[in-house]
């Protein structure tokens, strides 16, 4: 008969210490972008698209802006030129005046309307951004375990940061008059003009400049592998410092310092071969440059003044041009640059593409973690929706594991990224409500590979398991969570306070009595309350400002106020001080009564009273008793208890 839960939470406590889920009234809005997430992911151009023409109406102010300060560019040097050529001419006041006060109104309106412009495909590009981000994220926490096995954490934070990155400067680097969009509309205009305003000068000057930035746009094209090469370098370069300094202590007692600064000398080494190349590009580009400036100035000076002396041409139109040459020199400039960002752009939007193209999400999780679509309402940022799904979840996997054992049946398994090594050859464990069963085995054994399947991490290639009768996959990835808790005992805490740790499993979703009555149950709360900030103190990062002890209580508190039927327990390979251990083994006795409790034990001492041991062999359970049961006869495990020399109880 299995005993009673002991009871830690009461849901409809109040008030909670963090409610993290606020819920948005614009289920419009997260309809429409789970729409579009559907049909793509979140880096395909269709996808991007869809999300620019969600912004259609700013979009088209921002272009109106834009045709209007072109158009203004345009028409300053032409009124310019007339200006002067009144004055040349002496002609009476009333024709200067109403030039001069166009002349006026186009330099007040073009700046207040850039910047219009620059702001709403900022706020746009923004907008497009941080939806893209969040669905980036989305899409890679939806990942199967293998892809976080085959991807370090560093590469793919550094999609998130770095990549993203390259796609928001290319927006904010190009809204500026002397590039993009503008620059191109502006180079374009400015040879039509300049063809208007003289058919001998203006072609010649266009293609001056335009053969000169053609040329820059090649020489520039070329430099793509270097860039490429920079990228590469750049994110390896990333990763070795993040292990270096995430395993410091290991690479201190291994006095691998110069190791680790060798591998990172020779990426910095490449980054700085890819640098000069860039610098020898940048320094011929803009000589380049300079040498087109000079040659259309030359071109104007001679030709123009040809035309200008043979009355072949006004002076209005000499000095117009003039004004043309310069900006058309730095629009055509800006266009090259431009491109030379996109490809920039590109090769980051290519890395993301070709990461996810790899990826496997779990179909478990794209329901679970729908897109969500708060960014469209950032303004107001009290309706940002995070509903944690494992918070809504029904408790149809509680009342399965209620109902009936948690089963093995007739289980294998290989890890995805070593298809040929068969770790579970047909494994059958049965695990009655309420009982404590324990899993033993040689080091490799695969103890672990049967917490990462009860813990759904993976799918069996073949057999079932079965909690209450029912297949587990027929449960959501909410309901698993809320009937299963993994207790790690060398468990990695959030960076936060230690109330946030413990609240975790429920969102945040609970008072600090509850907290508090949990970390008491956990032996924790002594401790807790004797550091300076008590429930507020800050674990660090992965918990790291805590002792293994005070971790691992932590981590069982966090368990006992989460409250699931199933606990798992990964048991340390460590050994912890006399008191600290007692203290543990009460606080697991507390987390474990009433609840069906499969234990993974290193360490057999702890295990001798578990009401089942599995011994695992090659991928099968090869004996299964009670500890009394499996040394009374020459069994495996009994071998395995003697060498690991504990005194055999009788
Ligand atoms: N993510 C993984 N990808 C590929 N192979 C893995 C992975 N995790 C474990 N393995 C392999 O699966 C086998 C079983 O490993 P598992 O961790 O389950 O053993 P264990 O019994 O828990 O060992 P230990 O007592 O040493 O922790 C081992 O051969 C291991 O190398």
């Amino acid at each position: 008969m299995p005993k009673q839960e002991p009871k830690i939470c009461d849901p409809e406590a109040a008030p909670t210490i963090g409610d993290v889920g606020r819920r948005d009234s614009s289920h419009n809005a997260i309809a429409s972008v789970a729409r579009i997430s559907r049909r793509r992911g979140p880096m395909d151009s269709k996808y991007v698209w869809d999300l620019l023409m969600r912004h259609f109406a700013p979009l088209c102010l921002a272009g109106g802006c834009l045709i209007f300060c072109t158009c203004s560019n345009l028409a300053a040097p032409v009124i310019s030129g007339a200006l002067v050529q009144t004055l040349v001419d002496a002609q009476p006041l009333s024709k200067y005046s109403p030039l001069l006060a166009a002349l006026g109104t186009l330099y007040i309106l073009e700046p207040l309307l850039t910047r219009i412009y620059i702001r709403t495909v900022c706020q746009v590009g923004e907008r497009v951004l941080a939806a893209l981000r969040l669905e980036l994220f989305r899409t890679l926490l939806m990942q199967k375990i293998e892809f976080f096995d085959k991807h370090s954490h560093t590469e793919l934070t550094s999609l998130i940061s770095v990549e993203v990155d390259a796609l928001r400067s290319f927006v904010f680097n190009n809204v500026s008059r002397d590039r993009g969009l503008r620059a191109l509309l502006e180079a374009v205009g400015a040879v039509v003009v300049l063809y208007c305003l003289s058919w001998r000068l203006g072609p010649i000057l266009a293609l001056v400049i335009i053969a000169t930035g053609l040329t820059a746009a090649m020489y520039k094209r070329q430099t793509k592998t270097v860039e490429a090469k920079q990228l590469n370098s750049l994110a390896a370069m990333v990763d070795v410092a993040d292990q270096a300094f995430s395993n410091i202590k290991t690479v201190r007692s291994f006095a691998g310092e110069a190791l680790e600064r060798e591998r990172f000398g020779v990426y910095v080494s490449d980054s700085m071969a890819s640098g000069i190349g860039f610098a020898n590009a940048k320094a011929n580009l803009e000589s380049l440059n300079r040498f087109a400036v000079h040659l259309s100035l030359l071109a104007l000076y001679g030709l123009g003044g040809w035309l200008v002396s043979n009355q072949l041409m006004p002076i209005r139109t000499l000095l117009s041009a003039i004004g043309f040459t310069f900006s058309l020199v730095f629009a055509t400039q800006g266009v090259v640059q431009t491109f030379s960002d996109a490809r920039r752009a590109l090769v980051s939007l290519r890395r993301l593409q070709s990461l996810l193209a790899g990826s496997k999400p779990d179909a478990g999780m794209a329901t679970a973690l729908p897109p969500g679509a708060w960014w469209e309402h950032a303004s107001n940022q009290s309706s940002i929706v995070v509903e944690p799904y494992g918070a809504d979840a029904g408790d149809a996997a509680v009342q399965a594991a209620r109902s009936g054992p948690l089963e093995l049946q007739n289980v294998c398994f290989t890890y995805p990224l070593r298809p040929t090594a068969h770790v579970l050859r047909g494994l059958d464990i049965s695990l009655p409500f309420g009982s404590q069963t324990a899993i033993v085995g040689r080091s490799g054994a695969g103890k672990s590979t049967v917490v990462a399947l009860l813990s759904r991490f993976y799918e069996p290639d073949s057999g079932v398991i079965l909690l209450g009768g029912q297949d587990i996959t027929s449960f959501s990835r909410g309901e698993w969570a809320r009937a299963v808790s993994l207790v790690s005992q060398e468990p990695v805490l959030f960076s936060g306070s230690i109330a946030d740790n413990i609240s975790y499993g429920r969102y945040g979703r609970c008072s600090l009595e509850q907290v508090i009555r949990a970390a008491q149950a956990a032996n924790a709360h002594d401790f807790i309350t004797a550091l300076p900030q008590g429930y507020d103190t800050l674990v660090g990062d992965r918990g790291l400002l805590l002792s293994g002890g005070q971790r691992q209580r932590v981590a069982i508190a966090r368990a006992l106020l989460k409250d699931s039927p199933i606990i798992i327990l990964d048991e340390a390979t460590s050994s912890l001080d006399a008191k600290t251990e007692r203290l543990l083994s009460q606080a697991i006795e507390r987390l474990t009564t009433g609840r069906t409790t499969i234990v993974v034990a290193h360490r057999l001492s702890t295990i001798q009273a578990a009401d089942k041991i599995v011994m695992l062999e090659d991928g099968k359970a090869v004996e299964q008793g009670t500890h009394e049961e499996l040394i009374a006869q020459p069994t495996r495990y009994r071998d395995l208890v003697s060498s690991q020399s504990l005194t055999l109880r009788r």
